[in-house]
């Protein structure tokens, strides 16, 4: 059941093959999984609502307020690698694509230990490459 270093492929194959063991593939449609994502997160911010900001790490918290914010978590990433797949989008190449975007778009230079965004620095020196494609 544990298995280190799991990857995206591996875990879109296992929700195809549940899905299709309980014949669920008619409910898992782009919109319901965005739909049913979207809860999951309202679950996951649940678990920290109202406890104000908390340490990286979360010192203090009890094993079991552990284990259910990794299943929060993981409900989370099971629909969005399922609403990829459904979707016909290559989740793990996307993700690699936007983090070279996005190293273009935040080059080192201009942005260590600053967290402006883009539009705050970009008229600073000018020498950003422009990625936004109007997303
Ligand atoms: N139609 C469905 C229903 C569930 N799941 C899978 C994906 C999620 O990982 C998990 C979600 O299950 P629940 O809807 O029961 O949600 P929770 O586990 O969060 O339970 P609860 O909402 O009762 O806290 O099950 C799925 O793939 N397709």
């Amino acid at each position: 059941m544990e298995q280190e270093g799991v990857t995206l492929e591996e875990l879109k194959k296992k929700m195809a093959d549940f899905a299709k063991e309980r014949d669920w593939d008619q409910f898992h449609s782009p919109r319901n999984l965005l739909l049913a994502m979207v809860g999951e997160v309202g679950e996951l911010s649940e678990i920290f609502q109202w406890k104000g900001e908390v340490p990286r790490g979360l010192p203090g918290w009890e094993d079991e307020e552990k284990q259910h914010l990794g299943e929060e978590l993981s409900d989370v990433l099971l629909y969005l690698v399922r609403l990829s797949d459904i979707c016909g989008v290559d989740l793990g190449k996307a993700a690699l694509r936007k983090m070279e975007l996005n190293a273009i778009k935040y080059p080192v230079k201009l942005c260590k230990g600053s967290s402006k965004k883009q539009t705050q620095f970009n008229g600073d020196s000018g020498d950003t490459a422009d990625t936004d494609q109007g997303h």
